[in-house]
């Protein structure tokens, strides 16, 4: 992968390089002249988030790989979160197409182990690598089209959501939504106003309630997704979006998009801590852990 972002770090973190990562990825670094060494980010190949860069078209490709099922995992969401702040800094790159590696499977959403049978720490470190990663994409001046070549529940659906445009797949197999009331557990108010904000409020609400997965078609009657093409064509018609959405001046685009989304975002900024300790107490309760683990014994037991 040819990326070559040159990220400012503390020295002291050279001794952890993942760590070090991390808190460069996530904004915890300390300021330029602040003694830190200058490392390129080529060393640490990614493995969970492939990019193709595209300098001359000013594109990339982000592909999610993190089979069998492109659970966000801990070190999914870094990864993203750190390519995404490389295609950023790249003045080569202005829009980028979020897509999987994964055959039929765009994302299956959080990664339910890392919110399974771990420690109130793990649960806080987990979430905060949700909340940024979500922030990072909702957020970003560059234009996103999602490609949505596979199924999409839950945290899936929430990145699809974060882009300015999304094409899916017209497979009635692959479904797309938040269903974190199947699972006994209720979708943040941040992905509620994200989707409130793509679909309206009456649509959110009966789809939030039930747990609502609906296929292409239905998807895009309800504003979900945009466009529905043949699989093979998916990437193909996200890049062509991209292109007419990259034919408006950068800054006029980027202050509207800002205009349009900052109080979204600012609703959880002014309480990521507040957010963090509801997510660690509600996920920690026996109740919650138990449906948890059920749900995923179903989904094991769905194969034998
Ligand atoms: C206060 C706020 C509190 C809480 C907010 C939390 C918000 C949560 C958001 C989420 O995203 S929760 C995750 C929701 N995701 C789902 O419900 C999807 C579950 N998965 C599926 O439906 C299917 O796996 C599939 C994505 C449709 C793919 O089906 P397929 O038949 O291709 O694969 P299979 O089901 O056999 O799974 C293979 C393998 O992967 C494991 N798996 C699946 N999904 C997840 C997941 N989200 N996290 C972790 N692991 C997952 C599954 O158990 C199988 O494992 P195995 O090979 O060991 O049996």
């Amino acid at each position: 992968m040819a990326l070559t972002a040159v990220i400012r770090v503390p020295s002291r973190a050279l001794l952890r390089p993942w760590a070090r990562l991390r808190d460069a990825a996530l904004g915890w670094i300390e300021p330029a002249g602040g003694g830190g060494v200058e490392v390129s980010a080529q060393r640490f190949a990614s493995q969970k988030v492939l990019v193709e860069p595209d300098p001359a078209a000013g594109v990339a490709v982000m592909k999610f790989k993190n089979p069998p099922v492109n659970s966000l995992s801990l070190e999914l969401l870094t990864e993203l979160v750190i390519s995404l702040e490389k295609l950023e800094n790249d003045k080569t790159v202005r829009g980028v197409v979020l897509t999987s590696d994964c055959p039929g499977i765009f994302s299956a959403g959080l990664d339910l182990t890392e919110m399974c049978g771990r420690n109130p720490a793990h649960y806080a470190e987990y979430w905060k690598a949700v909340q940024e990663m979500w922030l990072r994409l909702y957020l970003s001046n560059l234009v996103l089209v999602a490609a949505i070549n596979g199924a999409s529940p839950a945290g899936g659906c929430l990145i699809a959501l974060t882009c300015d445009y999304r094409v899916m797949a017209d497979n009635p197999k692959y479904c797309i939504g938040l269903n974190e009331t199947l699972l006994g557990i209720v979708a943040p108010f941040w992905f509620k106003d994200n989707l409130v904000n793509t679909i309206g409020h009456r649509a959110s609400e009966r789809a939030l309630q039930l747990g609502l997965l609906f296929p292409p078609t239905e998807a895009l009657q309800v504003g979900m997704v945009d466009k529905v093409v043949p699989k093979d064509q998916v990437q193909s018609t996200a890049l062509s979006v991209l292109a007419q959405w990259m034919a408006i001046p950068d800054h006029a685009r980027q202050l509207t998009k800002n205009m349009m989304r900052k109080p979204t975002a600012d609703r959880l900024l002014k309480q990521r801590d507040a957010d963090i300790q509801n997510f660690v107490s509600f996920i920690s309760r026996d109740s919650i852990q138990k449906s948890l683990q059920m749900y995923l014994e179903k989904l094991k037991q769905k194969k034998g």
